[in-house]
């Protein structure tokens, strides 16, 4: 391997320099005036917790019951301007997303999420108005997701960072691994496919148009609870979307040693990404073929009639190695990599 010379790497484009706070209002007081402790107490006090949370925030660490002697655990960050800006999504709409990425990978195991733990990073200067959105919009989505947040860490650092661990309850099953598609199968989606991307690509546009796919950029809607409901009904392989369609079921593809070959007519193109796609001049199949951060859940099952109801079959498992769209390699459709971009 051939390391990149400074000249060789591309120049960095300053998003993932961002460090601006929004202005919430001239009398908040800010992070480093009230104190570690004082935003803690904010973030946890009268927060109700779940029935398995023993011991909560407070102590050294949180004790949480474990129904069937197994943990599912998940760990993911957000970095602002590399995930979200704060002058595009309010901070409680950055809670939101960063329950919804780590509760997503629950659900992509067939559980579901019981405990949180979340952990923030920022910057003295950050106007608690912020952290309490913040605090807000974990709170909100956990309501949706099931659990309870039970800990987490608070710290300074140069732009706002979160990370929030998962831990989920599989009720006794097994777990829905990405390695467990067979030829034969049927591969199917549930939730939104390409409304992240479309918004990103407004936003980027700078197009203060289609209030609804701006909002599902800085708040996704997994289907939480079909990852439970696909993993009863026998769902053989799983995984969430969230660095892209083609992108996550080529890890289902490799880590089951298939092939996945895609209809892109069985794909739903929702009217308001064509719309987006006319304002943007963009593809609008490309956001959902290659858009993440819908966290949709992409499964596979062994006939169509195993697919529960609220899921899509849209292709099929098939020997090979990699995705193919109607057949054909999809070359545009590559996904996210975090240190390609
Ligand atoms: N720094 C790390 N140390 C150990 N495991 C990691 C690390 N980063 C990622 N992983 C693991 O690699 C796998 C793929 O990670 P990732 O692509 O982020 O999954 P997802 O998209 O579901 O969040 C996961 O099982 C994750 O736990
Ligand atoms: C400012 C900004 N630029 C670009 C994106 C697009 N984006 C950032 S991360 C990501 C993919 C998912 O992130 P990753 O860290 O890979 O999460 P994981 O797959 O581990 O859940 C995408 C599409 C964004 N959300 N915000
Ligand atoms: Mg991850
Ligand atoms: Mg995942
Ligand atoms: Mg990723």
């Amino acid at each position: 391997m051939v390391a990149s010379t400074p000249a060789e790497r591309p120049e960095p484009d300053g998003s993932d320099v961002d460090s601006t706070l929004p202005t919430v209002s001239e009398t908040s007081p800010t992070v480093s005036e009230i104190g570690e402790f004082a935003v803690i107490d904010r973030a946890t006090r009268g927060r109700v917790q779940a029935e398995t949370t023993i011991v909560g925030p407070g102590d050294d660490a949180a004790l949480v019951a474990v129904a069937d002697g197994r943990v599912v655990a998940t760990t993911d960050m957000l970095v602002q301007g590399r995930h979200f800006r704060l002058d595009w999504s309010t901070p409680e709409q950055v809670g939101r997303k960063a329950i919804a990425q780590s509760g997503a990978d629950v659900a992509a195991m067939g559980a579901r999420p019981t405990a949180y733990l979340v952990s923030l990073g920022c910057p003295p200067a950050t106007p608690i108005a912020v952290t309490d959105g913040l605090t807000d919009g974990l709170w909100l989505e956990v309501a949706v997701s099931g659990g309870s947040i039970v800990g987490g860490d608070l710290v300074q650092s140069g732009q706002v960072v979160i990370s929030v661990t998962a831990l989920g309850d599989l009720a006794g099953r097994p777990p829905v691994l990405r390695s467990g598609c067979r030829v034969g199968d049927v591969v199917a989606v549930a939730g939104r496919l390409g409304w992240s991307a479309a918004g990103l690509a407004l936003f980027g546009a700078g197009i203060d148009a289609l209030p609804d796919v701006l909002a599902a950029h800085c708040v996704p809607s997994p289907p939480y609870e079909q990852g439970p409901i696909a993993a009863a009904a026998g769902a053989t392989a799983m995984a969430d979307v969230s660095d892209g369609l083609v992108a996550d079921l080529n890890t289902l593809a490799h880590a089951s040693g298939v092939g996945i070959d895609i209809r892109s007519t069985d794909l739903v193109v929702d009217p308001e990404l064509l719309q987006a796609a006319d304002l943007v001049g963009e593809h609008a199949l490309g956001w959902v073929l290659g858009g993440g951060e819908d966290h949709a859940l992409v499964a596979s099952f062994v006939s169509r009639d195993d697919v529960p109801q609220g899921w899509t079959v849209i292709g099929v498992v098939i020997e090979g190695d990699g995705v193919t769209v109607d057949g054909a390699s999809a070359p545009n459709a590559g996904g996210w990599d975090s240190f390609q971009r």
